[in-house]
Parts: C-alpha cells; sequence; structure tokens
C-alpha cells in the first residue's frame, strides 16, 4: 500500500512540474521523500521544482540524493554542476551576507496557542459537527479478513490507474468499493479523500479523514485534513491538524509549518482587512499585505488605527502638543508662528484670531502636563494608560515623561544629566505596550468579580501583542538600565494593589517588536490647515488675501509613532509601491496607505523601511541590522554597490573602473552588452523611478 502512496505523491509531482506548478511538484516530491523515497526520478522532479522557485537549498539536497542513488548518472549530474554556476554568482552578490544564507520566515514563528484557544476550539467543533455530516462515511472498522484487505488493494490499483488517466469519477467509484471493503484502512482513507478533493468535494474529503481515528492518523491525514480544514474556513482546527504534523516530523516539515502559519494569519487578521481590498497571508516573507483585486494608482488601499502611540524623539517638531489620547494636533497660533506672533501687524493678528480653529485643549487634573482635545479623550486616555503612566501618580512616572520629554536625557544614578536613551521611539511607547495589558487584565478582573488578575487574564491581555515579530541583537534592559528600571517601577504598582513584574527579558522582547515594527505618522490636518482652509474661502477680501501671502510656510508637523495591527503586516521593498500618509480617521489619529503603483489581484504591498536614496551597501546593511534581513527586492537587484563590479555579471573591474548608468547613476557595467541585458532585465524600470524621485528631490529642494 505504502507504494501506492508514493507512486500518488509521485505522479502528482510529474504533474504539476509538467503543469508549472513548482511550488506544489516541491512539496509532493518532499513528501515522497519523507516517506522514504529515494530515485533519480525523485530527485530531478524535486530539484528541477525547486530551481524554478529558486529554493537553492532544496534543489541541492533533491540532486545530492539523486547523486546517492546512482552516482553515474548524467541528469543529475549535469544538474549540479548547473545549481553551482548559479549558486556562486549569487554567493558572491551577496558577499558578506553569509548569515543569511537558508532564510526562512517561517523559522521566526511559533505554534503556541493563544489563551482562550481550548474553547473556540470546542466552539468551531461543533459548527464542523453540525455543518459537515461527518458520519456521512463508511463507519471505521478493523477486523477485516486479510482476503478482504487484498481485496480492497487490488481494486485500489485499479482505481490508481484510473488516476493516472484522469478519470476521476472512477477513480472514486473504485476507491469508494475499496474503502467499503477495507473500512480500517487510513491510506485507502487519503486517497479516497484525495479524489474527493481534487473533484472539488472538500466536505467529502474531510469527513474521510476525520474518520480515521486519532492514534491511526498518519502524517499525510494530518497535513491533507489540515489543509482542507483551512481551505473550507476552520482555522483553528486547521491549526490543530498541522501542529500535529509538525510535531510528528520533529519540526522538519516546512509545508506543514507553513500551512499552520497560513492558518493562524487567516484567523488572526481576515476580520481586521474584511472591509479593505487586502488579504493578509503567510508568504515567503512572513506575515503579507496583498491586493485581493485591481487598485489603480493613487487610490486609497486601506486605513489603520495605532494599537499604540507615542512621539518619535525629533527635535525640531518635539514641541508642538497633540492629544495624548486621539493623536490630534493642538498647534496654538504661538506654536505656528513662535516669537513672531506678539510682533505680528494688528490685522495679521486679529484675523489669526478670529479664523483660528477654537480648541478647547483640556490638561490632565492630576499632573497638569499632558494635554487632550477634549474631555472625552481625557477620560479615554485615563482608562487606557494614563491612569497608570501620569506623572503625578509616582516618581518612577515622572520621571519616565521627563525623559521622553527632555529627548532621552534625564539623571542617571550618580546624578549626572546624560543620554539615558537614544532609540527614535519614545520610550512612552513602550510604557504604553504595559499601560494596555494592565488596564486589559484589570478590566477582566472586574468582570469577573475578582480582586486579582487571573495568570488567563493576564494571558488573554498579553495576547494582540504576541502577534508582533521581535528582533534586536544587543540587550536594551542594560543599554538603558535607567529607563528600565523606571517602567518596571511604574509596573510594581500598578494601582489597585496589583503588581506587574517586567522582566528584562520582557523588557528586551517589547523593545525589539516595538523597533521592528512601529511606523511614523502624523496629524495630517492641523489648525494651521483648517485656519488656512477657512480664511481661503473669505473671497474677495483683498486684506485677507494680502496677509494670506505671509502665511505660507508649512508647519513642521510632530511626527508620531505607532505600532499598528494591519500596517505591521507590511513587507519591505526598497522600491516600495504604496505610501503611507498621516490621516484623520474619524477624529482619531491614523494612517491611509496609498497605492503608487497599479495592482492586480495577489500582487504583495510594499513599503519602504529604510529611504530608498541612500546607497544600496547601506540600506541592506541598515536593513539586516535592523530587521534580520538582506533586501532582494528589484531595486536591490539592478543598482550595484560601486565601479569596482558589474552590476549585471558581477565582473570585478581590474585596473579601471567600470562606469555608470548614465541615468541614474547607480548601476555599473563592464561591456555595452551588460547594459542593454540589464536595461531589459529590469534596470529600465528602477532607473526611471530613481531618476523621476531625484527631480522631485530638487524641485522641493530648490535645487536643480
Ligand atoms: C514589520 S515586520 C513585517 C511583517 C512580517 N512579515 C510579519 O510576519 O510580522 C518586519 C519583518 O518582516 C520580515 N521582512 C519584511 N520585509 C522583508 C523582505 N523584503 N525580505 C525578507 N524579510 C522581510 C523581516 O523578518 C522583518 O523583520
Amino acid at each position: 500500500m505504502v507504494t501506492i502512496m508514493q507512486k500518488c505523491s509521485f505522479s502528482r509531482a510529474t504533474c504539476h512540474i509538467k503543469l508549472s506548478n513548482f511550488y506544489k511538484a516541491l512539496e509532493d516530491a518532499k513528501e515522497a521523500r519523507l516517506r522514504g523515497e529515494q530515485s533519480v526520478n525523485l530527485a530531478l522532479i524535486g530539484g528541477d521544482a525547486a530551481v524554478n522557485l529558486s529554493k537553492m537549498e532544496d534543489a541541492c539536497s533533491f540532486y545530492t540524493m539523486g547523486l546517492k542513488v546512482d552516482p553515474t548518472n548524467t541528469s543529475v549530474i549535469d544538474r549540479l554542476q548547473m545549481l553551482q554556476e548559479m549558486i556562486l554568482p549569487d554567493y558572491d552578490l551577496e558577499g558578506g551576507c553569509d548569515s543569511d544564507q537558508g532564510y526562512s520566515a517561517v523559522t521566526l514563528f511559533n505554534q503556541e496557542p493563544y489563551p482562550g484557544d481550548d474553547e473556540l476550539i470546542s466552539k468551531e467543533k461543533q459548527t464542523i459537527l453540525a455543518k459537515f455530516c461527518l458520519e456521512d462515511t463508511e463507519p471505521w472498522k478493523e477486523n477485516v479478513e486479510d482476503a478482504e484487505k487484498q481485496r480492497a488493494s487490488n481494486i485500489a490499483m485499479g482505481a490508481h490507474e484510473f488516476m493516472v488517466d484522469n478519470k476521476l469519477e472512477d477513480a472514486l467509484k473504485e476507491y469508494t468499493l475499496a474503502v467499503k471493503a477495507d473500512p480500517g484502512n487510513s491510506i485507502l482513507r487519503r486517497l479516497r479523500a484525495e479524489v474527493l478533493y481534487i473533484l472539488d468535494d472538500k466536505y467529502a474529503a474531510l469527513r474521510e479523514l476525520w474518520a480515521v481515528p486519532t492514534e491511526k492518523k498518519s502524517l499525510d491525514v494530518w497535513k491533507f485534513g489540515g489543509q482542507i480544514l483551512y481551505e473550507i474556513n476552520m482555522p483553528l482546527h486547521a491549526e490543530v491538524w498541522l501542529k500535529t504534523a509538525t510535531k510528528m516530523t520533529g519540526n522538519q516539515d516546512d509545508a506543514a509549518k507553513v500551512l499552520f502559519q497560513k492558518a493562524r494569519t487567516h484567523r488572526l487578521y481576515s476580520a481586521m482587512s474584511k472591509d479593505f481590498p487586502i488579504n493578509i497571508d503567510f508568504g515567503e516573507h512572513g506575515r503579507s499585505i496583498f491586493a485581493t483585486k485591481e487598485i489603480k494608482t493613487g487610490n486609497e488601499v486601506f486605513t489603520d488605527l495605532p494599537m499604540v502611540m507615542g512621539k518619535m524623539l525629533d527635535k525640531e517638531t518635539y514641541g508642538q502638543d497633540i492629544c495624548d489620547n486621539c493623536a490630534t494636533s493642538l498647534m496654538t497660533p504661538r506654536d505656528y508662528f513662535g516669537g513672531r506672533f506678539e510682533s505680528l501687524a494688528d490685522d495679521v493678528k486679529s484675523l489669526v484670531e478670529e479664523y483660528w480653529p477654537n480648541i478647547s485643549i483640556t490638561t490632565c487634573d492630576k499632573c497638569k502636563v499632558t494635554k487632550y482635545c477634549s474631555a472625552e479623550c481625557q477620560e479615554d486616555a485615563w482608562k487606557s494608560h494614563h491612569e497608570v503612566l501620569c506623572p503625578a501618580r509616582c516618581e518612577a512616572a515622572r520621571k519616565l515623561h521627563d525623559i521622553s520629554e527632555n529627548f532621552g536625557h534625564g539623571k542617571n544614578e550618580h546624578g549626572e544629566t546624560v543620554e539615558l536613551w537614544d532609540a527614535r521611539i519614545s520610550p512612552m511607547l513602550l510604557a504604553r505596550i504595559w499601560a494596555g495589558i494592565v488596564t486589559a487584565a484589570k478590566e477582566m478582573m472586574k468582570d469577573a468579580g475578582v480582586d486579582k488578575p487571573t495568570t488567563e487574564h493576564w494571558l488573554k491581555a498579553k495576547s494582540p501583542y504576541k502577534r508582533f515579530l521581535a528582533f534586536g541583537v544587543d540587550s536594551p534592559s542594560k543599554k538603558y538600565k535607567v529607563v528600565y528600571n523606571l517602567i518596571r517601577d511604574i509596573f510594581t504598582d500598578c494601582g489597585d494593589d496589583i503588581q506587574y513584574n517586567i522582566t528584562e527579558s520582557e523588557f528586551n522582547g517589547r523593545f525589539f517588536q516595538a523597533e521592528c515594527n512601529f511606523h511614523v505618522f502624523s496629524a495630517p490636518v492641523t489648525p494651521y490647515h483648517r485656519f488656512k482652509d477657512r480664511i481661503s474661502k473669505l473671497e474677495g477680501d483683498d486684506r485677507v488675501k494680502s496677509n494670506l501671502q505671509k502665511l505660507k510656510a508649512e508647519p513642521n508637523v510632530a511626527p508620531l509613532c505607532g505600532i499598528f495591527p494591519l500596517l505591521h503586516c507590511m513587507n519591505h521593498s526598497c522600491y516600495q509601491n504604496v505610501e503611507v500618509c498621516g490621516a484623520d480617521l474619524e477624529g482619531y489619529g491614523g494612517v491611509r496607505v496609498r497605492a503608487i503603483s497599479n495592482f492586480k489581484a495577489g500582487d504583495e504591498l510594499y513599503v519602504s523601511y529604510v529611504d530608498p536614496a541612500i546607497p544600496r551597501k547601506l540600506r541592506r546593511a541598515w536593513l539586516f541590522r535592523n530587521y534580520n534581513f538582506w533586501c532582494r527586492c528589484t531595486r536591490c537587484e539592478f543598482e550595484g554597490d560601486g565601479p569596482e563590479e558589474c552590476t549585471e555579471c558581477k565582473k570585478a573591474a581590474v585596473g579601471e573602473k567600470f562606469p555608470a548608468c548614465g541615468q541614474c547613476h547607480r548601476a555599473w557595467y563592464c561591456s555595452v552588452s551588460c547594459q542593454k541585458v540589464a536595461w531589459k532585465r529590469g534596470h529600465k524600470k528602477i532607473c526611471q523611478a530613481i531618476v523621476t524621485k531625484d527631480k522631485q528631490n530638487c524641485q522641493s529642494n530648490g535645487t536643480t
């Protein structure tokens, strides 16, 4: 019987490769190998599929397996030679990037359950039982006579022949007979499920797999069942089945791990993205955002509100006030005009006083420092974080607030004023993560009528932050010791006799989460803009018009940083295709993501984590240092590092350096022919983008 199974995966892999369906072909080839098959044909199929997917390590391992089976096979030898030629220049190109070899996003994600999953799983089970009539198949029965087993096996052989001839209905009939003859055979169940699946009856396929008792389910059954459960939108069970499959292979099966993460991504993000033309899926860079339909340049793709936010520690704009709850700008005429305000001509001044929007700024009653745009915002902020972080509540909170206001400066343990925090994000953003956790736990505690949050309350309160990837190399709790101690002290007493012990490792983890996932944004519409809008409508008034000329300068808008529930899934490309703009979303500061390219369904959305104008080498090193990946985007592919190497063929310059592309000056070629090849392959696209951007920058800088 095992032979039939192998044949099936193998023949499926052959079909997939013929149809250029390389991902599936590779999966099937891996499956066949996992079940013990070793053959030259399998090596060629798996290896070729992997090459087409640029998965060089996989290709190498398949071809090497082929060589072990038949060391004289010329097809295998040729393929290995070809692979070497492909890999070596690649490694050279990636000089200094050795540690990235074998990067696989799935290793960054675990399969730990979320708090409350048990309850959700049992609810989902009820839906499955009610909806899919799981008992509607041949009941499982094991004590079958040997003769019947043999008969079933013979029927299955015939069914397999029908499969090979693509006579699926006939194959189904035969497998149904085989299952009837030997209903306690999980392989037959699996094969019948497969035909049903191909015939697009996923529910019936699931029934067949569900009928196999837990202890009899093979890796293949768990995996295939997990895939079906994911496809019919039962993500929690999909996770359970795929987790079991992963365990059975000692965490070696990448296909099961990827499917698990796809199921998890679906359950965590599908509700959030449903109102937008996007889908969050698990791709080669982990969770990623894809367009679900055509989107034209300039159109809005989605909007997002921050889960937590803080100010960027940017000296130029820091003085500007924003509402600490909704991020609305509280810019007053004095903020805008600065010292000039008092000396403005009387008519300008009166114009400003008359038309500048009247914001009723309120200040926290306790600390008298933190500002809000309304009493409602003051109340919301108190409930969500300020009750714990109010500078008036404790010495540690006041000191943390002061460090943030002083751009990271404060007193060290010896009483000297030094820079205690040099990260770009405010330490308040970090503190707000714990404030959010504590507030949520307290709420659950109160709802449950107990006087301390239970472990489950804490786990649930933390779970919204579990999804953020964290990466970092040093130890922030040591580097920012004073800030760490202050934050730890604040939460040692969270009020209501509740303590939260922030360990160094939690501090470091949250710091890295914030650094890896924050996005900069700002309130796009300030009181200044509303003021300008108002006076622009006062047509025909000469006094107004002439005075307007004096108000030309756009204000610097205070940049904020936030961690966003959807936006954090957006991956990086130096050739970004969306832009992220600050937005006023029904009174709250958030972001609006706009297309800057045309999208078709399935295209991935990218933003740039780094200014693409900086040289390629620097960008890539920076991304590696901060985000743990070497960028391989289109722009990095068609831009070079300098005239010492041909950007296209990678030849090193001996003596005279290579000339640069005359337009963008970001690529260097050893010959006209290399330049032509590169132009056609993709340099044209990025060259035009670089030149256009440079022109725009020159115009906005007033240079030529
Ligand atoms: C803000 S997160 C983006 C969402 C991420 N994919 C996830 O699943 O959470 C940043 C992380 O995504 C991954 N990433 C983003 N862009 C990438 C790229 N171009 N190549 C490889 N990994 C990338 C890196 O692991 C990086 O640290």
